[in-house]
């Protein structure tokens, strides 16, 4: 069986590079921190990411730099060193195009792509946990070795991830559909707030702080990343914009007609197609909401409340606009914990509604 032994160069020591330093290092492998800015280098090894000096030739390189440098330092790695290298660029047609330019034999090389990461950049966004639970593509292209796919296994394994393999073209297809085209419509949204007067932002809840989150994502990383997956993207923004026509048309009518309607069930159908966390299918789960007085110890005293009642805490929300003086706590259970959890939170006098 291949093992990670190390040492692992990462090249780009930015949000995903350190977490990956991170979740190797707290394990024992020895990781070596190489970044075009060495200053990103010198925080990433101040976080214990790994050291900037390994004097070892490495088993393995990832290499975390934006999507249109990929390939360059891809094909740079494969000639000085002897090691298997992997990537972790949001889209693998682009990498794995650029790298076969600059260089012949590509079976040391598999790409990859940790599925998890966040709307923050740089080495001081990264954490050890990251990867837990999460999906990580792995990319094989026709002349992989077997061993290096088995690496890039056990690297996403060694993080926390569960692998899932699938061919270069499929790989974009799907990221365009679950993760690009989001991260458009996010943007789209969130551009609708920048000339909005702030009596209106006040009215903010938790539903427009959803949709927006991941729009706080760096502009310059994003425009590399769909400019390198545009076909697959191309398709699904035809499709929204001819859903937006029917949905201006259905509104220009004024009636509350069943075009409207159709476009909004076909939604619903879609989320509930989403995967639950660490994977595992969806399942449905019951929201009930409790109001919390803004006072030290109330959080505790509502999960300990909730742990008596027997029901799991699958997920939670918690929507708490400053200087107002209580909260909204969502809490995600299972349908059969709904009825035990209500009964026990009302008795302690918290105000619950379903
Ligand atoms: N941001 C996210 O949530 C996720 C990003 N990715 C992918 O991971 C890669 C890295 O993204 P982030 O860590 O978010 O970006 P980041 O901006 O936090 O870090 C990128 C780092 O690469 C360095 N760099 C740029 N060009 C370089 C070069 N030629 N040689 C050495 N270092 C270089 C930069 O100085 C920076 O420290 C990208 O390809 C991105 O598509 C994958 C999953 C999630
Ligand atoms: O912030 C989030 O929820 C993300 O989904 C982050 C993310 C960004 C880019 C990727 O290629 C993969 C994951």
């Amino acid at each position: 069986m291949t093992e990670l032994r190390g040492p692992v160069r990462i090249v780009g020591t930015g949000l995903i590079g350190t977490s990956i330093g991170l979740a190797l290092t707290r394990l024992g492998v020895v990781v070596e921190l190489v970044d075009a800015n060495p200053d990103y280098a010198l925080m990433a090894e101040r976080i214990g990411a790994g050291s900037r000096l390994v004097q070892i030739e490495p088993q393995l390189v990832v290499v975390a730099v934006p999507p249109d440098h990929v390939g360059e330092v891809v094909a740079e790695q494969l000639e000085r060193t002897d090691a298997i290298v992997t990537d972790a660029a949001s889209v693998k047609s682009k990498p794995l195009t650029d790298a076969s330019r600059l260089t012949k034999d590509l079976s040391r090389y598999v790409g990859s792509h940790p599925m998890a990461g966040s709307e923050r950049s740089g080495p001081l966004a990264a954490r050890a946990d990251l990867f837990d639970g999460a999906t990580w593509a792995i990319t094989p292209h026709e002349t992989s070795s077997a061993d290096a796919v088995a690496l890039v296994r056990r690297l996403a394994e060694a993080c926390g991830a569960r692998t899932v393999e699938l061919p270069v073209e499929d790989h974009d297809l799907a990221v365009a559909r679950v993760s690009h085209l989001p991260q458009l419509m996010s943007s789209l949204a969130a551009g609708t707030l920048v000339d909005a007067p702030s009596s209106h932002l006040q009215l903010s809840g938790q539903g427009v702080r959803d949709v927006t989150r991941i729009a706080a994502g760096d502009p310059g990383l994003w425009t590399q990343i769909v400019s390198a997956n545009s076909s697959a993207l191309t398709g699904l923004l035809e499709q929204i914009r001819d859903e937006l026509d029917r949905v201006l048309v259905a509104l220009g009518k004024g009636e509350s007609g069943d075009e409207l309607t159709a476009v909004l069930a076909r939604g619903v159908s879609g989320a509930v197609r989403v995967p639950g966390k660490h994977g595992t299918p969806h399942i449905d789960l019951v929201s009930v909401l409790v109001t919390i007085p803004d006072r030290p110890g109330q959080l505790a005293r509502l999960f300990a409340d909730a742990a008596e009642s027997g029901a799991n805490v699958e997920d939670l929300r918690i929507d708490h606009s400053p200087g107002r003086p209580a909260g909204e706590v969502e809490l995600d259970v299972k349908p059969g914990s709904v009825d035990q959890l209500v009964e026990v939170l009302t008795e302690r006098g918290w105000v619950v509604h379903r």
